[in-house]
């Protein structure tokens, strides 16, 4: 198991207004921030106070195509690789969040991470056809504390609210649709479809504001492709688009966006709350509060390889929001996953060999029959011929015909078949006495009140039936 630490990026949206407090450092991947300070009621001394913020690595101004590369290409490998994944992406509203995630449809050029995340697994799967690669994806949102699958099968079932459990260490959602999808196109109109469904409203900063966090998954397996040691990796891509915290006398918005707004605010602080436990270790991490934190439980702190995406507005204007961003993902930084790589035993190679296993085996024995000078015996199953020449041997065994004092045994599978004869024969000798009974005038309790001291034809237990025709079978098996 090898213990990594969350990789902490920072994306800051282009501005026409850009803030004279902050100043990237992009050699050394810090941010210092310049903070206005009053003191003692007299004028503002600027930029007397600083803070400085380490991360992985800071974009200002680049492609969408240099954010994948820098943020995103290793996890993707990784979960081709076997090993769990998720990207998230955080931020205060319209810091460009979605924009990172899924992009600009607009423009081909401005496709987020999703598609091209999408496009890479495919592009391996085309790559390497021996790998056997299978994808499904599933896309869900959680709303107003609640989760809903965005790709509904019926339409009936998307208000459905779905219950995330941990199942052998991983969260899980109980009853998410998980599409098996065969080609780049496939998995892309399964994620346009949950777009459909997605929540979003207008307000003062975001015409397209995210109201619910999403979480596409990409489930991909994959065979080893070694003959010999064929095995299967299981991991899943979780790409994480979390809706953005918001002060609602700027984004000015009521009724239904403004109930929204307080309970993504609140989900985002329980969030804080189970980075603050992790990064203190504290005992108990509050994972269970929120749907939001179970379903991040394995990104934060399990069998996941994380990369947190903070996206940040860079003026004046916002500099709190983004003060008490960069705070969070400094929690973040310090986290540390477990991952691992995911293998099974692929169950279509596992039946192929024990098919072979059984079949060299059958050969051992029949060389060892031959050496031994045993006539040729067959271990396969009984055909019906030699079950019927079975049971009219043991009727001439019983009924004590001459000669036939005993029961050749050839191997295991004939001494259970003779079991089942010998008990079929005692059933049937029982009815036929208790018929002659019935005859006799007396009836079946008679025979029953009777039958274990006057007539002993059934001495002992059925098991001490089966040892004694062992027994006699012992005496002349030749194994
Ligand atoms: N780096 C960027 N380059 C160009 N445009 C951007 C960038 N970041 C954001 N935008 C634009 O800003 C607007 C808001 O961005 P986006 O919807 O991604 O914000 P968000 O953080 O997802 O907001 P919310 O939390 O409200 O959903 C969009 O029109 C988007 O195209």
């Amino acid at each position: 198991m090898g213990h990594c630490r969350v990789k902490v990026h920072l994306r800051l949206r282009p501005s026409c207004r850009p803030s004279t407090a902050i100043h990237v450092d992009h050699a050394a991947h810090t941010i210092r921030i310049d903070v206005l300070k009053q003191h003692g009621g007299g004028p503002p001394k600027p930029y007397n106070d600083q803070m400085v913020f380490p991360f992985d690595s800071i974009i200002q101004s680049s492609c969408q195509e240099a954010v994948f590369e820098q943020c995103a290409r290793q996890v993707v490998e990784d979960v081709l690789g076997g090993y769990n994944g998720t990207i998230l992406t955080y931020g205060q509203t319209g810091s460009g969040k979605t924009f990172t995630m899924t992009g600009d449809t607009k423009a081909y050029a401005h496709r987020g991470i999703v598609p091209r995340a999408v496009e890479r697994i495919f592009a391996e799967k085309v790559a390497k056809p021996e790998a056997g690669i299978t994808v499904h994806v599933s896309y869900l949102e959680v709303y107003n504390e609640g989760i809903y699958d965005l790709l509904p099968q019926r339409r009936l079932a998307s208000a459905v609210n779905l219950v995330a459990m941990e199942d052998n260490g991983l969260i899980e959602i109980k009853g998410l649709n998980k599409m098996h999808v065969n080609t780049e196109e496939e998995a892309m109109k399964y994620f346009f479809e949950g777009e459909r469904h997605r929540s979003v409203a207008p307000h003062a900063l975001n015409q397209m504001s995210s109201r619910s966090h999403c979480v596409f998954t990409m489930f991909v397996e994959r065979h080893s492709g070694l003959r010999t040691l064929q095995e299967v990796t299981s991991s899943k891509l979780n790409l994480v688009d979390l809706a953005g915290s918001e002060r609602l006398k700027r984004t000015e918005v009521g009724g239904t966006t403004k109930k929204e707004a307080m309970l993504i605010n609140k989900s985002l602080s329980f969030l804080e709350q189970a980075v603050f436990a992790l990064r203190q270790g504290l005992g108990h991490v509050p994972f269970r509060q929120s749907r939001l934190t179970t379903l991040l439980k394995d990104a934060l702190g399990g069998n996941c390889k994380t990369v947190l995406i903070v996206c940040a507005w860079a003026e004046d204007f916002f500099l709190d929001e983004t003060i008490s961003a960069l705070r969070f993902a400094q929690r973040v930084k310090y986290l540390k996953t477990s991952a691992v790589i995911n293998k099974k035993a692929d169950a279509a190679n596992t039946q192929r060999r024990y098919v072979r296993e059984i079949s060299e085996l059958k050969q051992e024995l029949a060389l060892r029959d031959a050496l031994t000078g045993r006539p040729s015996i067959s271990y396969d199953e009984l055909t019906e011929e030699t079950r019927s020449a079975l049971r009219e041997r043991i009727q001439a065994f019983l009924a004590e015909e001459a000669g036939i004092d005993s029961i050749p045994i050839e191997n295991f599978k004939q001494v259970k078949e003779l079991f089942c004869l010998f008990k079929e024969a005692q059933v049937s000798l029982r009815g036929e006495l208790e018929k002659l009974l019935r005859d006799y005038g007396g009836g079946p309790d008679t025979f029953l009140n009777h039958s274990q001291h006057d007539v002993d034809i059934n001495p002992g237990s059925e098991e001490a039936d089966d040892e004694e025709c062992v027994g006699e079978l012992d005496k002349e098996a030749c194994f």
